[in-house]
């Protein structure tokens, strides 16, 4: 657990005033932009970076405090996997995941390495030198090695970042699994919203060293803070409007605004999967309605650029996610309506 951490490099602040807490196998994801302190936090969790200020308890120790106290990263009990953990290359894959377990009789070391390289799908390497792997399976292999010493929390940097698109995939959910029938507490470091979503039961938003907003990916996605948690989870379009008897006018009709006061000016962000698309018959064609500008199929759904117009003139590029497979031709015209729990307005 952190607690008020703080943590400066010279005259510049890495991270200001942070409190997490992770409970018992739960996964909890630090996410947020390049710089923002994620890496800090989690060396300060590790005992690699000692804070300026605030205390870290690990297993209800306090393990660092201002006044000096710091526990070194060996007696911290913790799983540590990093974006490119290099495996011992003398060593091989079973004797790489044995190498850190002492809390068991030597002859049970074995089987529960060969345990935990199987959930990870590695058991058939077992023998293996580390420089016969793939990048994905060395990756499993630190994972399991991390494991091994069944620690009370697993601390992981990018640990599927060096990974492709498909094999990372299949690794986060296998080490998901893993923590989860394990009970590991875990705290993960990562970029990448898909991947919070995926891995995480919290996650803390992170912006300039401060945390915007914790919660559950539910809550972040459909409950955002503040703009930069709705853009940071993906492209939105976005237009501004002045509240008027209650309503805010865009391209898209006039949304309910009464939590504004009158006159105030308001963001709206519109999530692209908030717009709905119904194409018009051909002979509704008018130059004064909404059309397609283009369409793509991007797998399981179909993005579409569409020139919206409002019934006040005004008009906006806007892209719409539809599932499935859905491609007017260009021109078309549309008729939007909005799902508007994924619609979300902030005064400026
Ligand atoms: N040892 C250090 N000395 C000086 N500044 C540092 C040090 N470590 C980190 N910083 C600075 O602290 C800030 C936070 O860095 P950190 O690595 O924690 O960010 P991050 O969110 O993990 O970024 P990334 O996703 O790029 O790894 C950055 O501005 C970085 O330059």
């Amino acid at each position: 657990m952190l607690d008020h951490v703080h943590c400066q490099f010279d005259r510049h602040t890495a991270v200001t005033d942070i409190s997490l807490e992770i409970k018992a196998g739960e996964v909890v994801c630090l996410l947020g932009p390049s710089g923002c302190g994620k890496t800090t936090l989690l060396r300060i969790a590790a005992g690699l970076q000692v804070p300026s200020a605030g205390k870290v308890f690990l297993g209800g120790n306090l393990v660092s405090a201002a006044d000096g106290l710091h526990w070194p990263p060996e007696r911290r009990n913790l799983g540590l996997a990093f974006q490119e953990s290099a495996l011992f290359p003398h060593l091989t894959v079973l004797e790489n995941v044995c190498f850190g377990i002492t809390s068991l009789p030597r002859n049970q070391r074995k089987s529960h390495a060969l345990d935990l390289l199987g959930r990870l799908g590695m058991a058939g390497a077992a023998r293996a030198y580390p420089h016969t792997l793939s990048g994905g399976q060395q990756q499993r292999v630190a994972l399991a090695r991390a494991l091994a010493p069944s620690p009370h929390v697993m601390l992981l940097d990018e640990p599927f970042s060096s990974l492709d698109a498909r094999l990372r995939d299949q690794i986060r959910d296998d080490t998901l699994h893993v923590l989860k029938e394990l009970g590991t507490a875990t705290l993960l470091v990562t970029h990448d919203p898909e991947e919070a979503m995926f891995m995480a039961d919290r996650i803390a938003l992170m912006r300039e060293g401060k945390i915007v907003q914790t919660g559950t990916p539910t809550d972040l996605y459909c409950n955002p803070a503040d703009p930069f948690v709705v853009r940071f989870f993906g492209q939105v379009n976005e237009c501004t409007g002045e509240v008027h008897n209650g309503s805010v006018r865009t391209p898209l009709g006039d949304l309910d605004a009464h939590d504004f006061p009158e006159g105030s000016t308001v963001q709206v962000l519109i999530r692209p999967e908030a717009v709905q698309v119904k194409p018009l018959d051909s002979d509704e064609d008018d130059t004064r309605n909404s059309h397609v500008l283009v369409s793509r199929l991007l797998g399981s759904t179909s993005l579409l650029h569409i020139c919206a117009h409002g019934a006040g003139g005004q008009e906006m590029h806007l892209h719409a996610r539809v599932p499935g497979v859905f491609l007017p031709k260009e021109g078309q015209p549309v008729s939007l309506g909005l799902d508007m729990s994924q619609v979300f307005m902030f005064r400026q």
